[in-house]
């Protein structure tokens, strides 16, 4: 296990595990956290030999939002410079699919951290919130916009208009969380798990598929369905389509190779 200052990172077969590591401030987000969360996403990503990142906090706080002690004395023109959040956005970037595995608080940056993954897993304790509206600002990494296209409008603006927190029953019905388990501590096997099963695809058929959901979000649908077809045709130049398609015909298990 090799620990940076703020998260600990591990391998456990091909599945990279980063874990928010500031339990005395509920695993608030401050700037260098979240350097280090991009960092270590960033490396798992580079590695043939990691095909899913799990990201997770402790059972009290995925985390509690951005650090508002280390952004309460900013400035408009501090945070301009700065040009805050802007990096944290770099997890987004990443091809490897993240699974988020939350218990507990997640609010404000840290409903937005684990939006920006692709896949959540919550256990009953968790409570997801945009409460920025009671500081007296609004959701800056993301939040206005990715929660309304996971929950929608109403629901968007009920969370951020009141300030209020969503349960993960809620959150489940609304399609924020893809899978609600029973018990908190089910939460890390669960998402451990599906990133296993994730990681025993080929590597960049599933970097291929995450990446064509996400078109859906920036295109239309006409040419979100031509990419997914042209993408669809150019898989079947690889060795693992090949593979995929000879082992069912053959009724074995698929060995595949990542090329
Ligand atoms: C990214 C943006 C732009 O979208 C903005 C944001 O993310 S703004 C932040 C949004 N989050 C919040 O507003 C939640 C703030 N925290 C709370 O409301 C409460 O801490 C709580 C309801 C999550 C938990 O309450 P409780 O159990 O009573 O614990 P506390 O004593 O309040 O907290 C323990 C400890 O953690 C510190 N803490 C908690 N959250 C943050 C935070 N977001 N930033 C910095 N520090 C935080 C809290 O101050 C306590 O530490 P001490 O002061 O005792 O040292």
């Amino acid at each position: 296990m090799s620990s940076y200052e703020n998260i600990l990172t591990e391998t456990r077969g091909r599945v990279g595990v980063i874990t928010l590591n500031r339990p005395k401030a509920l695993n608030a987000l401050n700037d260098a956290t979240m350097r280090e969360v991009v960092a270590a996403a960033t490396a798992f990503d580079a590695d043939a030999g990691v095909g899913a990142i799990v990201l997770t906090g402790s059972e009290k706080a995925f985390a509690a939002g951005a650090d508002i002690k280390e952004m309460s004395s900013q400035t408009y023109d501090s945070m301009y410079a700065a040009d805050w959040f802007a990096h944290w956005d770099n997890l987004t970037r990443l091809r490897t699919p993240i699974v988020a595995a939350v218990n507990g608080y997640a609010l404000g940056g840290g409903c937005e951290l684990a939006m920006m993954c692709d896949m959540l897993i919550a256990g009953p304790s968790t409570k997801f919130g945009q409460p920025e509206i009671n500081l007296g600002v609004i959701p800056g990494m993301g939040g206005s916009q990715r929660l309304t296209r996971a929950v929608g409008k109403a629901k968007a603006m009920d969370l951020c208009l009141t300030g209020r927190f969503m349960g993960a029953e809620e959150a489940e019905r609304s399609g924020l969380v893809s899978r609600l388990v029973e018990a908190d501590e089910d939460v890390l096997p669960t998402a451990l798990e599906m990133a296993e099963t994730i990681a025993s695809k080929s590597k960049f058929v599933a970097q291929v598929a995450k990446e064509a959901v996400n078109v859906a979000f920036e295109t239309t649908l006409a040419q979100g369905i031509q990419f997914e077809r042209r993408t669809f045709h150019a898989l079947f130049s690889t060795h693992d389509q090949k593979e995929g398609m000879a082992a069912f015909v053959e009724k074995r298990e698929a060995k595949f190779e990542h090329r």
